[in-house]
């Protein structure tokens, strides 16, 4: 029988509700429903009901690597004693400079100090990491990579996207921001699996370019979008949860974006508003307050990804529509 939401209801999908951990009260903010579980009964119930918990943060890096990191670690932790098994940190986590070219002189490479001590994060928390937005010291003094990298809960990387879309905009009644002068665009599409599903790897403005999203679900089957963000005030408030948003309808994918929150230094302020959301669109993971610093959790319920792309089969509808060639403007 076709869909017709005029005549019947959205198909109703029994769904976990959201729980938001708050750092460092570690209050529970539950809502709805109380979860009074312990990590490891979380993750078997969360087996037993085919899906697997995840973490998103929310953060406000600043120019001192050894604080951002404590503040990681405590993220962490938190995240791990709430039975996540990947947890997703924001763009820049490690650090977000005062000054321009700040960030370029902290950028090393993959097997430098700094992600090393974030590997050994990722392992002595047995859990996976998302670490989006990474300043991975590029071909020249002058330039770094914005490098999105999965670690694996033994401490290994098993993945590198480096971002794709650079930021150069000057962003209306606010700053102008010129990204590729000091960053090398990356040119790979990337994916890779995970014990929560396979991940489609992206940072912050690659948010704005759905035909990236668009081939990871549909040539390299992502089932969760990964979007560590550091979304400006401005644009955040107008545009942010709409893409988002957008790309998990779009793609039936969930969307898991970790966001930089709140003031960083005199020049800088980021929208925050970290956010899960399941293939659906609807958010199932939010902070309490858009700003602070803290986790959210939801489970990936992986039967819910097969309802959603049953009931709506836009993989079995799409048309051969040639974008590049009838791009002309
Ligand atoms: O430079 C750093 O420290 C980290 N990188 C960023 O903050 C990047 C590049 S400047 N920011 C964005 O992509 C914001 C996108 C955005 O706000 C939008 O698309 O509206």
């Amino acid at each position: 029988m076709p869909l017709c939401f005029h005549l019947t209801p959205p198909p109703v999908i029994p769904r976990k509700l959201p729980i938001t951990v708050d750092v460092p009260s570690r209050s529970l903010t539950v809502n709805l429903r109380a979860f009074p579980l312990s990590g490891e009964q979380a993750a078997a119930a969360a087996m037993a009901s085919n899906s697997v918990r995840v973490a998103a943060a929310q953060m406000t890096s600043v120019n001192d690597l050894a604080a951002n990191f404590a503040t990681c670690s405590r993220l962490v932790k938190e995240a791990a004693s709430a039975g996540a098994k990947l947890l997703c940190l924001p763009e820049s986590f490690s650090y977000i400079g005062a000054r321009d070219g700040d960030s370029v002189k902290v950028a090393e490479p993959l097997d430098g100090p700094i992600m090393k001590q974030y590997c050994s994060l990722a392992r002595e928390s047995g859990i996976w990491l998302s670490l989006g937005g990474f300043q991975e010291r590029g071909c020249d003094d002058a330039h770094l990579c914005n490098t999105h990298v999965i670690v694996d809960d033994g401490g290994n990387i098993r993945s590198t996207y480096r971002k794709i879309h650079l930021f150069d905009v000057d962003v209306p009644g606010g700053r102008v921001y010129k990204e590729s002068s000091f960053t090398e665009a990356g040119k790979d599409v990337v994916a890779v699996d995970s014990p929560v599903g396979r991940l489609g790897l992206t940072v912050c403005y690659d948010l704005r370019f759905p035909e990236l999203y668009q081939q990871l679900r549909f040539q390299h089957g992502a089932q969760i979008m990964l979007v560590p963000s550091a979304f400006t005030k401005i644009t955040g408030e107008a545009h942010w949860e709409i893409l988002l948003r957008a790309r998990a309808i779009e793609t039936q994918c969930y969307v898991i974006a970790s966001a930089q929150a709140g003031q960083h230094n005199e020049k800088r302020e980021s929208h925050g508003e970290t956010l899960i959301i399941d293939p659906w669109g609807t958010v199932v993971g939010r902070l309490p307050d858009r700003t602070s610093t803290g986790i959210t959790v939801a489970d990936i319920d992986f039967s819910f990804i097969d309802s959603v792309r049953t009931k709506l089969p836009i993989a079995k509808q799409r048309q051969p529509i040639e974008f590049w060639k009838s791009s002309s403007l």
